[in-house]
């Protein structure tokens, strides 16, 4: 049986198959702003992201993702806490079974009831299969989604999940510019992490935005409405598709702002 966010295959079993979950530097982590210190080496987000190299958006039976050419540096991220140039790949979120849990990582013990990953690699490798395991290969923005208003652009991803709704599903997406989700304020904190799911790769500069973005409570149900399961397989729920905080095991955590 694959991993999954199940009592019997879920994060805690996972270090079974894939044992650097009990690695040193393992995502997702509580980010304590307290704790955080100040860099102010630190240079903003550069994020340009270009609509047309959106290509589709798929159900992985794990979560809902959108996928972007990768073949051309069009979509991409530079400065910020990374050197060179990181292509965006895609992007992805994790939610709960509620609108009072759903994020990786978590603000002085808060959960935000969902979290987007805006997955770049380091294009000093050939691809993001040969970036993904290096320990420079990796930068995810991760930007926190709050209970609020309907957010139009989140609302043009939901109208397509009733074509995607199980495993395995993925439909053209065309056109969709993922700067319309990043926060007005591109405050950061920024440590060394993993993936945070399998294969937890040791590899990511995590970028984290201080600021969420706002999603309705139908919205956020909506999310709800897509499952975990196949076509044809007892129909199973995704939520709950988010690793708890990882220990920090001795590592800093900076801040791009005071
Ligand atoms: N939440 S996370 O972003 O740390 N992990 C996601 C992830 C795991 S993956 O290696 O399957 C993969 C391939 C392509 C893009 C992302 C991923
Ligand atoms: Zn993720």
């Amino acid at each position: 049986m694959s991993w999954g966010y199940k009592p019997n295959n879920g994060p805690q079993k996972w270090v079974e198959n894939f044992p650097i979950a009990d690695g040193v530097r393992q995502s997702p982590i509580d980010i304590v702003p307290g704790q955080a210190s100040y860099d102010a080496g630190l240079k903003p987000l550069n994020l340009k992201y270009d609509p047309s190299t959106c290509l589709d958006i798929l159900n992985n039976g794990h979560s809902v993702q959108v996928t972007f050419a990768d073949d051309t540096d069009s979509s991409r991220l530079t400065d910020g806490p990374i050197s060179g140039l990181y292509r965006l790949k895609q992007f992805h979120f994790h939610w709960g079974a509620s609108d009072d849990k759903g994020s990786e990582h978590t603000v002085a013990g808060t959960k935000y009831p969902a979290e987007l990953h805006l997955v770049h690699w380091n294009t000093k490798y050939a691809s993001f299969s040969e970036a993904a395991s290096k320990p420079d290969g990796l930068a995810v923005v991760g930007v926190f989604l709050k209970i609020g208003g309907e957010n139009p652009n989140l609302q043009k991803l939901l109208k397509a999940f009733d074509t995607i709704k199980s495993k395995g599903k993925q439909t053209s997406f065309a056109n969709f510019d993922p700067s319309t989700l990043l926060p007005g304020c591109l405050d950061y904190w920024t440590y060394d992490g993993s993936l945070t799911t399998p294969p937890l790769y040791e590899s990511v500069t995590w970028i984290v935005c201080k600021e969420p973005i706002t999603a309705s409570s139908a919205q956020m149900a909506k999310f709800r409405t897509l499952l975990f399961s196949a076509d044809g397989a007892a129909p199973d729920c995704m939520v709950n598709n988010y690793r708890p905080p990882q220990p920090l095991k001795g590592r800093a955590v900076r801040a791009s702002f005071k």
